[in-house]
């Protein structure tokens, strides 16, 4: 007798313990409030992708700048206005996050079949899962039901990752949100699609010396010592428009394009797990879907928090 009571009571501390966790989001959120949310974001981003293979890295990449600013809650899509600064102007997405015409066009879709219901945030996640599926990566089940911020935070934008940051900086803003070292070196792996700008890699291509010579004088080619800082390369030497293992391979040769790519292989702490991706791509694509759903589910709002938003760039 007694000891059923007390099974009882652990087992429902052990749920209130999951409620609180993982605050609520479940796939199926909109199972029936909008059946075809799936499907319609599903078509446009083949649409998107078909156009141009690049927006799969872009969504991506607006996706992992949501989540990590006051968590996955749409605050990177809204727009600045004469009163309102958001996050777009953030320095580290000035000029550089892309994506937002995609999103709108989803949005429009979705609010055309379900009006009111779906988040911006939930679209946006969506989109990030599917692209990378369509550029090869792996699948994963998206917990859903996050609602839309009703502010942005500049400041917070502005402390995003910086691609000049050493590993033990990395490692620590990663570890505020939660994340362990190996889901930033999983997550890191994002870097295997998309470009950057000649900017954010010109002291790396010039100035360091754990690179790979021919891979340095190649990328000076087109990024010079002064001038062309919007100049674009590829994040990954092979296949950037393929969710492949490929970006550990360059990082074990000595090829990552920005400085925070190689301090994941320089003689730290990541370099064993770098190799092991480099060789296995299972076990990248299995810890990338892992750590992407538990990027996913940084601090969500939910229940009556925030607001459902009309149009994903302004609030209600
Ligand atoms: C570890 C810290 C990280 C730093 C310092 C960093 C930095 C950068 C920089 C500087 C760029 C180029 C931006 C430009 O040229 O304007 C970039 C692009 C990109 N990043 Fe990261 N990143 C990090 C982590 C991540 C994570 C966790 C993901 C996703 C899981 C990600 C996905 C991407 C993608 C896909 C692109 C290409 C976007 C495009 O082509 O439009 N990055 N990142
Ligand atoms: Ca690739």
């Amino acid at each position: 007798m007694a000891s059923t009571t007390h099974i009882v009571t652990v087992l429902t501390i052990l749920s209130l313990l999951a409620c609180s966790v993982n605050a609520q989001l479940s796939s199926n959120f909109y199972a029936t409030t909008c059946p075809n949310l799936q499907t319609i974001v599903r078509n446009a981003m083949t649409q998107a992708v078909n156009k141009e293979a690049r927006i799969g890295a872009s969504m991506l990449r607006l996706f992992f700048h949501d989540c990590f600013v006051n968590g996955c809650d749409a605050s990177i899509l809204l727009d600045d206005t004469a009163t309102f600064t958001g996050e777009k102007n953030a320095s580290p997405n000035r000029n550089s996050v892309r994506g937002f015409e995609v999103i709108d066009t989803i949005k429009t879709r979705v609010e055309a079949t379900c009006n009111a219901t779906v988040s911006c945030a939930d679209i946006l996640a969506l989109a990030t899962r599917d692209g990378v599926v369509l550029l090869g990566g792996p699948s994963w089940i998206v917990p859903l039901g996050r609602r839309d911020a009703r502010t942005a935070s500049q400041s917070a934008a502005n402390n995003l990752p910086s691609p000049f940051s050493d590993l033990a900086t990395l490692t620590s803003k990663f570890s505020a949100k939660g994340l362990s070292a190996r889901d930033m070196t999983a997550l890191s792996g994002g870097h295997t699609i998309g470009l950057a700008r000649c900017s954010l890699f010109r002291t790396r291509i010039y100035n360091e010396t754990n690179i790979d010579s021919n891979f340095a004088t190649t990328r000076r080619a087109n990024c010079p010592a002064s001038g062309g800082d919007n100049n674009l390369a590829p994040l990954e030497t092979q296949t950037s428009n393929r969710f492949d293992n490929n970006y550990y391979k360059d990082l074990v040769a000595r090829r990552g394009l920005l400085h925070s790519d190689q301090v994941l292989f320089n003689g730290g702490s990541q370099d064993a797990l770098v190799r092991t991706y480099s060789n296995n791509n299972a076990a990248f694509a299995s810890d990338f879907a892992a750590a992407m759903v538990k990027m996913s589910n940084i601090s969500p709002l939910t229940g009556t928090n925030g607001e459902i938003r009309r149009n994903c760039r302004v609030v209600n």
